[in-house]
This record gives structure tokens, sequence and C-alpha cells, in this order.
């Protein structure tokens, strides 16, 4: 085995992507700062038990554990932050008054890649909303992703929103599963296998038919509705959309529950075209403070990979080379125009090699 190699899952980010990711990074946590969300940035590793159980219904099983020497305990390396926002909030900014508007970006570990990603390490950038998870405090989340994809650049944005928990409902409700039944009935739902829904619930087949384009799916998830379990949803549902009409692509897949494994009410997913797969999600969640109290939370993580691999971040590469013997104070005047100006530090030097695409002569810049 060689060591230049890296690990399945893991790479290298060199120039341009890598500076292209912070930049995109920038961008996105700059909109969002305009809206009053204050970065964290929380550990990359920490207790196990800490993680496990702090938000509803997760599972920690996405996470790549270790015994610390130090400790003897149990450590997780951070699979999703969002976990670690909630545990921030309910602990440390417990005593903020609500809600409480966060950002983070950095590093997240998977245990497993995803059929579509092969990446195990990934970046996320992200925002949190805690102690509410009202249509208003959706509408202002969604609202957050759009301008910020906005502001890094990123075209064709597409929202398809889903109700992570609608089997609960129904089951709870108007169409009664044994509860044995009810995971393999949400895997079939998930996988869209009428045969499957069929054999375990055949009331739930029209939600196979509801998903596509957002209106004509929410009317015909509203037919459905017969009993009203569902409508308070699809008021909601029908109000956040309506922030958003006009401004990108929307679509309602009810029963998507892949990747939204503690979402509540609420997910969704954001592509962008060229992109295969999400490029981030988000939805209503639930977070468990230390003496079992609830709270609502909402949120949305990006994954920056996707984005930058597809070239939706912004990459720019004007660079003005500087030849040997230049006044240094003619160099410090470009870059103050905003050029990198990139010096020549012996005489073979050529732009090529420094992968200009202007160079000076005299005080003249010339394209190559
Ligand atoms: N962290 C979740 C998305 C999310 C953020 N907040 C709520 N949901 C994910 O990456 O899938």
């Amino acid at each position: 085995m060689t060591h230049a190699l890296l690990p399945e899952g893991f790479r290298d980010r060199l120039p341009p992507f890598a500076d292209a990711a912070a930049r995109l990074e920038q961008a996105i946590l700059g909109a969002a700062y305009a809206h009053g969300y204050e970065r964290v940035d929380p550990a990359l590793a920490e207790f196990e038990a800490g993680l496990a159980g702090r938000l509803k219904s997760a599972r920690t099983q996405d996470a790549v554990r270790f015994v610390d020497p130090v400790s003897q305990a149990t450590l997780a390396i951070r699979p999703d932050m969002t976990a670690q926002i909630g545990r921030i909030a309910a602990t440390r900014m417990g005593h903020h008054p609500r809600p409480v508007r966060l950002a983070y970006a950095g590093p997240v570990l998977k245990l497993r890649a995803s059929q579509l990603r092969p990446e195990r390490e990934l970046r996320q950038i992200g925002c949190e909303l805690i102690g509410l998870d009202t249509i208003a405090a959706a509408r202002e989340i969604v609202e957050v992703v759009v301008e910020a994809l906005a502001a890094a650049g990123v075209a064709g944005v597409s929202i398809d929103f889903t109700l992570p928990d609608l089997v609960d409902i129904l089951a709870a409700g108007p169409f009664p599963v044994d509860a044995d039944q009810i995971d393999a009935l949400r895997d079939r739902l998930d996988a869209k296998d009428a045969g499957g829904v069929a054999a375990i619930a055949p009331a739930y087949l029209p939600l196979i038919e509801a998903a596509g384009l957002f209106e004509p799916a929410h009317e015909r998830l509203c037919a459905f509705d017969a009993g009203g379990a569902l409508t308070s949803r699809l008021d909601g549902l029908w109000n956040i959309a309506e922030g958003l009409k006009g401004r990108v692509a929307l679509t309602l897949d009810p029963t998507e529950r892949h990747g939204f494994e503690y979402q509540s009410w609420l997910g969704f997913s954001i592509f962008a075209d060229g992109v295969l797969g999400e490029i981030g999600r988000g939805g209503s969640y639930t977070i468990v403070h230390e003496d079992g109290a609830e709270e609502a939370a909402i949120g949305f993580s990006l994954y920056a990979d996707a984005i930058v691999a597809a070239g939706l971040g912004p990459i720019d590469r004007r660079r003005l080379f500087v030849p040997l013997g230049t006044d240094p104070a003619l160099s410090a005047a470009m870059r103050g125009q905003g050029w990198v100006a990139v010096t020549a530090l012996e005489a073979g030097d050529t732009p090529e090699a420094q992968l200009c695409t202007h160079i000076l002569v005299g005080s003249e810049v010339r394209p190559l």
C-alpha cells in the first residue's frame, strides 16, 4: 500500500476548487448573516452519547466512532452538524432568547458513502433556526437558502418538498397499519413500489401518484386527504411554496424518506441544474434537551463539494504576471485594483507556469 493515496471516500481539494469552495461558503454564510444567522464552529468530534439522541428519531449508525485514549470514552466524528447545533442551542445557548439563529460550515464524515456520492468527507454549510418550526420559520429558512444560493451564483435551483412524518400521521389516523409493517411500508413508498405498497396497505397507493410538479401534486394530495388528517401540513406547504413561486422550480414528493431520518412535518431537498443528486437538504426537527424537554427547530444544510464539482461555485482565475524587476509598488497598486498579481521570483519564470491570463508590461496590463 502506498501512503500517497487516500482511503476510499476521501480526497484532497486542490486549486482552483478549494478557493471556489471557500468563496461559495463565504457567499452563503454572508447571505445567512444578513438574516441574523451568526456562526458557531462546533467541535470536530464529541462524546458519542452527546450526539446520539440529541435529535428526536435520529440514529447514529452514520458516524465514525473511536475510543479516545485520553478520556477513555467513545467519541463520534460528526456525520452531520445539525445535531451539534442542537446540542449547543440546548446547553450553552439554552438561556438565549428564542428563536436562535445559527450558521455553520465545516467538514463532516460519513461512515458509509451513498450510491450517488462516493465521498465520505463532505463540507456542510448550513443554518438552523431553533425554537420554532412554524410556517413563518419555514418560509424564512427556504428564503435564506434561495438567497444564499443566488448570492453564491448557483443558478437553476429547484426545491423538492416532502412530508417526512406522513406515514406516521396516516397510520395513527385514517389508515392504520400494523406497527411492525410501518418501516416496510415507508421503504416501499420511498421506492415507489406500487406492488409492495399494495401488499401492505393499498390505501396508501395514491401517495405514489401524488409526486411531481408542486401544484398538481399538491392538488392530488389534497384530494387524497379525505379525512383531513393532512390539512394543516398541506396548507402549510402551500403557504411556504407561495413565497418561492416563480423564483425556483418546485416539486412535491410526499413519500420521499431517503435522507430525512429525523425531520418531522417538513422536509426538502435542494437541486441545481447540472448537478447529479441533491446539493442540500433541510426541514423541521425536534431537539431533545438534557431534561428530556423537546424543542422545535428548522434548518438546512448545503453540500459544497457537489456544487463546486459541478462548476457552479464561482471560479475566478484572472491572474496578472508581474515580471522580474517590476517596482513592488506597482504590483501592490494592481492588487489594490483587485488583480491577483503573481510576482516572478527568478529569471526563467513565465506567465504560463504561473497560470496567468495577463502580463504587466511596463505599467500596462496585456491579456495573453
Ligand atoms: N443536516 C441535514 C439537513 C437539515 C438541516 N437542518 C435540518 N435538516 C442533512 O444534511 O441532511
